[in-house]
This record gives structure tokens, C-alpha cells and sequence, in this order.
């Protein structure tokens, strides 16, 4: 058969014909499940790639979705290679779609990254479905409001030990958040005692945080868009190095998971009671261990599963040190900030005691900080991406199934918290977001429900919402009041003596860590990192009141 003989041109044209029915047919059928309703707007889709080149891939993905936001609307609709995408860039829209629709807007995308990085017992990436149903019941269990006072006692000692080691050693400042926040978690999850820096897990914690820090939102897109990109080897240039620095968090994971389940298992056997999350998982498997071998497994792997996301999912740490750490900076830049929260301290607490959760409801600016640090370094600034199990109607747009929800959390947070959601079209608000200030929250002399909450964003939406938050809320809550009480956190200075010149950034990541520039006195950039070893702010204790006070708080149980 020659290139030109009849057999051949005939079955060219075959080819060519069954393609363009199979376009029309998959467009008639298109068009029959649109009902008629156009796609939300958004850019001009190219041949196979789609919006590739639209979807911003560069510094703060964040920014660009905004933009394109400002062109299109509050509802952008994009392709890559024949996937959908939506971009939400208002919070009425987000509630709308995502929480008081979540029946059909609870599902995620697959991703490489997920069993790349360790996270395959992570349910926060688990399809929406009865396997995930299961998972977030049994995590529920142990962390909704009415249970989390339980781990008030662990939250309160681990952050009274962290003042401790503070006061003996500030300069390890930063190293010490994250062993409070992990030693805080150890105890609650596993019932575990961490005791110093020089514990071996707070290693296998950086090392998880090392694969997760590396993840750009603009490196997710492109392997959830084309997951082959996963098996390229590690001397591809770019990928390669990526995907090495991810499965590095891998083994380290798994291993922490198994070996502190098996200790706490080992523990319960022996007759020993705790209430650590584990053990009460643990204890509910009696429920099913004389039913089915096959359900035994699953609710095993649940429990291990569950347990594993309580403890180091590697995201809720890291969020939770990265707002910790934003909100250091944040006391650092404005001491009057610090001032008010102190008096306010000063008048509720008084100088005899360290507060406790029983002061909660007094310390009104406090909880103005929480919410304030929440917002202002919004660690999540893309949300957790959602996608659509059905086609639905979106505000007279047609949303296919399957469409990846990208919240841009980021915009509608620096917009909303300024005030009420009117104030989103009040141009004099704009400039007001950069602020840290916490005083937008309260109107008086009390927390103000007209005031939009952070929390109704940041943590999430609808049945994904972040199950941990009121552990993390009250976790936030004492540690920074207990730090505020005793100690004055201030900028470093430079080798002249003068305090450094900090500009607050958000790294450009999928979680956006605190980054910040030091400009010293000669206007020189010493440093500008995700996670710089010089953490640009000292702390020292506010009176001798306060040194007394800390070396006469109550130790930890086990020292
Ligand atoms: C400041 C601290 C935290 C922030 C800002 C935060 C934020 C988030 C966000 C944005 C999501 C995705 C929600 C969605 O898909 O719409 C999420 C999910 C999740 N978070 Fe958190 N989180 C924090 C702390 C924690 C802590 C301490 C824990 C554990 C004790 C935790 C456990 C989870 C779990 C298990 C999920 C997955 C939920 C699911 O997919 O069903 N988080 N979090």
C-alpha cells in the first residue's frame, strides 16, 4: 500500500471522519448536560493545553488568581489539558458553592503528590466517600468542641515548659515553637513525652516539613495535570530534584506513624490508661474485633491513619508553626500591639499567675490577636482544593463535574477581615489589610459577630472543613497569651546596635510559610527565605515578676 493508493486515502478520511463525530457527539452531549447555561467566564482556551499559559505558575500564585479575578469576576473558569478549574475570589461565592453546597463540592483531586510526599494514610487527601466518611468520624470523635478541653491541661503544661526553655535559651526561639507544637501534639495523639530539642522525632518532623515546604502551587498543578511527570528520574532537571526532595519525607513519615501506634498499642494491652487520641481509638477497635477479619484491618488502618494526621500530617503542623511564627513577627513589627495585649493581661490575669483557658472569655484582645494572626498570615492561601462529584449550576453558570474548586482564600481574607463584607467594594479599606491589627475585630469593648471571621475561611469549607481547628484555635490561644504575659518580643538588632528593618512576606508555596527581609542599617538584605535560620525577632522577659513567675509554673507531668 503506497501513501497515495485508494485503501489508504480511504482510510485517512475514516480516521479523520470518526474523529470530528466523536467531537460533535462529545459536544451534542456536552451541550445536553449545560442545559443550555454558558461556562463561567475566563480566558481564551488554546488547542490541548487549554488556559496552561493562564494559570499563574510564578511568585504567590495567589496574586495571579486575583488578577484574573479582577478581569473575569468572582467566578473564573479555566482548562488544562481538558480539566476544569475554578477560581472563587469571593467569600459569598465560597460559602455558596463550597460550604452550603458541600453534597457536591466535597471531593479532591488526585494527586501524585500525595503518596510522593507519604501522605497516602493522610484522609485530608482521600476521595470524598465512605472510606473518607470513616476517617473523618473517627477523627471527629476526638477533636470536636465538646471533647478538646480534654487536651487543655497537655496545651497549657507544654507551653509552660516552652516559656521555660525560652527564658533559659531565646535565642533558640524558633526551634522551640516547633518543639512546643510537636511535643503539644505527641502528648494529645499518642500520649508520648518530648522533653528536649534533643528529641530524634523533632528530626523526623523538619524532615517531613523539608518534601512539603518544596510544594509550589505552580509544581502541584503541573503533576496533578500531567501525573507521568511523577516517574521522570531524578537527573530531569527541575522535576528531578523536586520529586527527590519530596520522597524524602517518605520513609520518616511511615515510621514515626508505626512506631509510636505500636508503643501506644503495647501501652493499652498492658492495662495502662490514658485518654491520648490513639488509645481511644484503640480501645473503640474492641467494638469490632470479634466481627469480620477484613473490618478489623480497616478500622486498624483508620486508627493508624487517624492518629497520623493528628500528629504530624505534615500540613496541620507546619500550618500551625507557621502561624505561630507569623505572629512572633507580627508582635515584633508593633509593639503597640503587645502593649494592649499586655494590659489587658495585666488587668485580667494579674502579675501572680500565667493565664489559663478559664481567662478566655476576659481576654477579649487576645482572642482579637488569634483571629488577627489567622488572617494576616494566611498560611493556606489557595484553601485545600475541592472538586465537583456532579454537574451543578453555579449563579447561572454551568459547572461541569469533576471541576477542580480552587478557593483563593488569600484575596477574600485580606479583603474581608478589614471590616464587613460591604467594605469589599470600599476602596479605603484596601490599604488597610498589610496591617496587623486586631482591634478590627472588636467593637464594644467585645468580639464583634458582624465582623466576618477568619476562621469561617481559613480553616476550610463545608464537610472538608479543617476538623482540627478547635485544637489549633485553643492551641494559639494559650501560647500566645502565656507568651505575651511574661515576655517582650522585639526585633533583633544588627551589628550596630539598631534594630533590623523586617518586611513580612509570604512565601510563595502551597502552605505559605513566614518569610521576611532584614534590611540592616546599610540597607543591605541580609536574609530573604522561606525559613531563614536568623529569625528576626529576640525575645526577654518582661519584668523580674515575670522570671519569677516562669521558673515557679508548675513542670510537666513525666519530669
Ligand atoms: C492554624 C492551624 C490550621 C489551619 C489554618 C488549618 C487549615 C486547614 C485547611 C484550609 C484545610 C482544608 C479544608 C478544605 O478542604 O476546605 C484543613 C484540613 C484538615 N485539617 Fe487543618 N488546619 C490547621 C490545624 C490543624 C490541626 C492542628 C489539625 C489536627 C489536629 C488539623 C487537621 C486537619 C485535617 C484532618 C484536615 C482534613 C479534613 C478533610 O479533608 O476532611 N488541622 N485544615
Amino acid at each position: 500500500m503506497t501513501p497515495f493508493s485508494p485503501v489508504y486515502t480511504y482510510g485517512i478520511l475514516c480516521g479523520i471522519t470518526s474523529l470530528v463525530l466523536l467531537h460533535l457527539w462529545s459536544l451534542v452531549r456536552f451541550r445536553a448536560r449545560t442545559k443550555g447555561l454558558p461556562l463561567p467566564p475566563g480566558p481564551r482556551r488554546l488547542p490541548f493545553v487549554g488556559n496552561l499559559l493562564n494559570v499563574p505558575s510564578s511568585w504567590k500564585p495567589w496574586v495571579g488568581f486575583r488578577h484574573l479575578a479582577q478581569e473575569y469576576g468572582d467566578i473564573v473558569y479555566v482548562e488544562v489539558f481538558g480539566r476544569p478549574m475554578l477560581i472563587l475570589g469571593n467569600p459569598d461565592v465560597m460559602l455558596e458553592f463550597l460550604d452550603k453546597r458541600s453534597a457536591i463540592s466535597s471531593d479532591r483531586v488526585p494527586s501524585p503528590l500525595i503518596e510522593l510526599t507519604g501522605q497516602g494514610y493522610n484522609f485530608a487527601f482521600i476521595p470524598y466517600g465512605q472510606w473518607w466518611r470513616r476517617h473523618r468520624r473517627a477523627f471527629w470523635q476526638q477533636f470536636h468542641p465538646g471533647v478538646v478541653p480534654r487536651y487543655y491541661h497537655h496545651q497549657q503544661s507544654i507551653t509552660r515548659d516552652f516559656l521555660a526553655k525560652v527564658l533559659h535559651e531565646p535565642t533558640a526561639c524558633q526551634e522551640l515553637i516547633r518543639y512546643c507544637l510537636s511535643a503539644v501534639a505527641l502528648k494529645a495523639v499518642y500520649n508520648s513525652d518530648m522533653h528536649s530539642l534533643a528529641d530524634p522525632r523533632l528530626s523526623v518532623i523538619e524532615d517531613l516539613f523539608v518534601g512539603i515546604r518544596e510544594v509550589t502551587a505552580s509544581m502541584q498543578l503541573l503533576l496533578d495535570f500531567c501525573p507521568s511527570l511523577q516517574y521522570l528520574p531524578a537527573w530531569t532537571p527541575v522535576i528531578g530534584k523536586f520529586l527527590k526532595k519530596l520522597s524524602a519525607s517518605k520513609a520518616p513519615n511511615y515510621h514515626l506513624i508505626e512506631t509510636e501506634y505500636a508503643d501506644a498499642k503495647a501501652r493499652v494491652e498492658s492495662g495502662a490508661i490514658d485518654h491520648s487520641v490513639v488509645s481511644n481509638l484503640i480501645q473503640k477497635l474492641d467494638e469490632v474485633r470479634n466481627k469480620e477479619a477484613d473490618l478489623m484491618n480497616e478500622e486498624v488502618q483508620i486508627a493508624k491513619g487517624v492518629a497520623g494526621v493528628a500528629m504530624e500530617g505534615e500540613f496541620d503542623l507546619l500550618v500551625t508553626f507557621s502561624t505561630t511564627e507569623g505572629f512572633f513577627v507580627a508582635m515584633a513589627l508593633h509593639p503597640e500591639v503587645q502593649r494592649k495585649a499586655q494590659a489587658e493581661l495585666d488587668t485580667v490575669v494579674g502579675p501572680q499567675r500565667l493565664p489559663d483557658f478559664g481567662d478566655r472569655d476576659s481576654l477579649v484582645y487576645i482572642n482579637a490577636i488569634v483571629k488577627e494572626s489567622l488572617r494576616w498570615h494566611n498560611v493556606v492561601p489557595l484553601g485545600v482544593a475541592h472538586k465537583t462529584i456532579e454537574d451543578a449550576e453555579l449563579r447561572g453558570y454551568f459547572i461541569p463535574r469533576e471541576t477542580m474548586v480552587v478557593p483563593n482564600v488569600w484575596y477574600c481574607v485580606r479583603l474581608i477581615a478589614v471590616a464587613t463584607r460591604a467594605c469589599m467594594h470600599d476602596h479605603r479599606y484596601y490599604a488597610e489589610p498589610e496591617r496587623f491589627n486586631p482591634d478590627r475585630f472588636i467593637r464594644d469593648g467585645r468580639l464583634h459577630a458582624d465582623v466576618l471571621d477568619p476562621s469561617n475561611f481559613v480553616f476550610g469549607f463545608g464537610r472538608r472543613k479543617c476538623p482540627g481547628r478547635h485544637f489549633a484555635d485553643a492551641g494559639l490561644f494559650i501560647l500566645f497569651a502565656s507568651v505575651l504575659h511574661v515576655f517582650k518580643i522585639e526585633l533583633a538588632k544588627d551589628a550596630s546596635g539598631r534594630p533590623v528593618d523586617v518586611k513580612h512576606e509570604q512565601s510563595h508555596g502551597f502552605l505559605s510559610q513566614v518569610t521576611f527581609a532584614c534590611i540592616t542599617s546599610d540597607a543591605l538584605v541580609l536574609t530573604f527565605d522561606r525559613y531563614p535560620e536568623n529569625f528576626p525577632c529576640v525575645v526577654r522577659p518582661r519584668s523580674e515578676e515575670a522570671v519569677a513567675l516562669i521558673r515557679g509554673s508548675r513542670p510537666r507531668e513525666g519530669q
